[in-house]
């Protein structure tokens, strides 16, 4: 934290903070919802440097809104502000349009591992799914509930889906003669009227890094409105997983290329380089086995079950990862994995995992870059913790704060603590 009473150049501009936001770093500024920050420069599009009582730090933007109403005043501007319609904080025009393409739709059924583990579920349970009530929530294309009624017997399954994709379902569902059993819904889960209590609901809701999207918390408002007592949630449990990793090839295209591009020195562009392509997280990342440097682990385990949209707000999860060989420690690279326990009590559970050593699924894996890259030698441990707070503000995004330290055997003084924020994507 630093006291500065440094004369800027441009007037600060005022921010009300949305949401409590507590300082991961000795350079950031914690601060309340309500507090008025006054913002001095925008140093970056996520971190800015403000003010509040004297104090001056870096505030997460995504934090911040401008008052508008004290900025009219500011400029002694009173406009109607009636038809300001302020952006829908769950973008759904975007989001469910995205889903009405046939591209993400075909993305996602043309993943084998994704859809078959599914399909494998169905199959595995199809005695006692016999009379059941099933609903499907963000069926898409309705692959998932056609698998319930044409591999098992169920009494009813609801096909629900937001997208303009459910105007086809209706059709795939009558051309595979499964229109007695399933029942299409177009609509948000969370609005929509359904004949009865469900059995089973079955989703795949998982986004990058398990949660991005916020699609959980559509699933979580179905399980507490629709799922009858002792019913049960598929995935039934997710895992977040997480490893530190080397990523050199990675490293080498985005970083080192700078050093002599056609035997020139770009270097200059490198601090840019590192904000532009190592401040957020590298989606669809594969992870080679060889480039784990420990055994991965579980950070965040979910119960479907007890899990309540409360507790997406702020997840926390510790790590200790002893390296086991010499390598550079490019970032940290996290998955998931989700159990489907059986309807058959002491029956196996089912589970899919997206991780390096299991069958590529289009979520890959997600790359979280160092600021720079550690030699290790082999037998450090890296211990710390991560963070997914939930944007107050932009209901499907999130960041992810990982807090870490290495310390080996030969090192015996305290060992600095290091943290990186990094936004998904507000
Ligand atoms: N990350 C994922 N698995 N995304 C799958 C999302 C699928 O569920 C649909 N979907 C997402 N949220 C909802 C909701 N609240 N209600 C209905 N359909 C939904 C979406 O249109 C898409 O077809």
């Amino acid at each position: 934290m630093h006291q500065d009473n440094e004369d800027y150049t441009n007037p600060p501009e005022e921010f009300i903070g949305l949401s409590d936001f507590t300082s991961c770093g000795s350079d950031q500024l914690s601060f309340r919802a309500g507090d008025r920050l006054l913002v001095h420069t925008k140093t970056s599009a996520d971190w800015w440097w403000a003010e509040l009582g004297g104090l001056c730090g870096y505030a997460p933007s995504s934090y911040l809104k401008q008052d508008v109403e004290d900025s009219y005043l500011n400029q002694g501007v009173k406009e109607d502000t009636s038809e300001n319609t302020s952006e829908d904080p769950w973008q759904d025009e975007e989001y469910f349009g995205s889903y009405g393409t046939l591209r993400l739709q075909l993305e996602m059924l043309s993943d084998r591992a994704r859809t078959e583990a599914y399909r494998q579920v169905i199959l595995t349970n199809s005695a006692p799914l016999k009379g059941k009530v099933v609903m499907d929530l963000g069926c898409g294309t309705g692959v998932i509930s056609l698998f319930c009624a044409r591999l098992a017997q169920p009494k009813a399954v609801y096909a629900v889906e937001a997208s303009s994709i459910a105007e086809h379902t209706e059709t795939l569902v009558r051309q595979n003669g499964c229109e007695e059993v399933v029942t299409v819904f177009q609509g948000r889960a969370e609005e929509l009227e359904l004949p009865g209590t469900v059995d089973i609901l079955i989703s795949e809701w998982m986004g990058n890094c398990l949660l991005f999207e916020f699609m959980v918390e559509s699933v979580l408002q179905a399980r507490d409105r629709w799922l009858r007592e002792g019913g049960m949630m598929w995935p039934s449990g997710a895992s977040l997983c997480l490893v530190p990793c080397q990523a050199l090839d990675y490293y080498t295209e985005r970083m080192v290329f700078w050093e002599q591009p056609y035997g020139l020195d770009f270097t200059a562009l490198q601090s840019l380089a590192q904000s532009e392509f190592f401040s957020r997280p590298r989606f669809s990342h594969l992870l080679k086995p060889e480039d784990c440097l420990a055994t991965p682990c579980d950070v965040i385990t979910l119960d479907m079950l007890t899990l309540h949209v409360t507790d997406l707000e702020k997840l926390r999860g510790q790590f200790t990862f002893i390296v086991e060989k010499a390598g550079t420690f490019h970032g940290f690279t996290s998955w998931f994995r989700v159990q489907f326990q059986s309807l058959e009590r002491d029956k196996t559970t089912l589970e899919l995992d997206t991780g390096p050593y299991s069958e590529p699924t289009h979520w890959k894996q997600t790359l979280f870059m160092l600021d720079g890259p550690i030699l290790l030698l082999g037998g450090e441990t890296v211990s710390g913790i991560i963070l997914l707070h939930r944007n107050p503000v932009w209901r499907r995004h999130m960041t992810v704060t990982i807090q870490w330290s290495i310390s080996s055997t030969e090192e015996t003084g305290n060992c600095m603590v290091q943290s990186k924020s990094f936004p998904m994507w507000r």
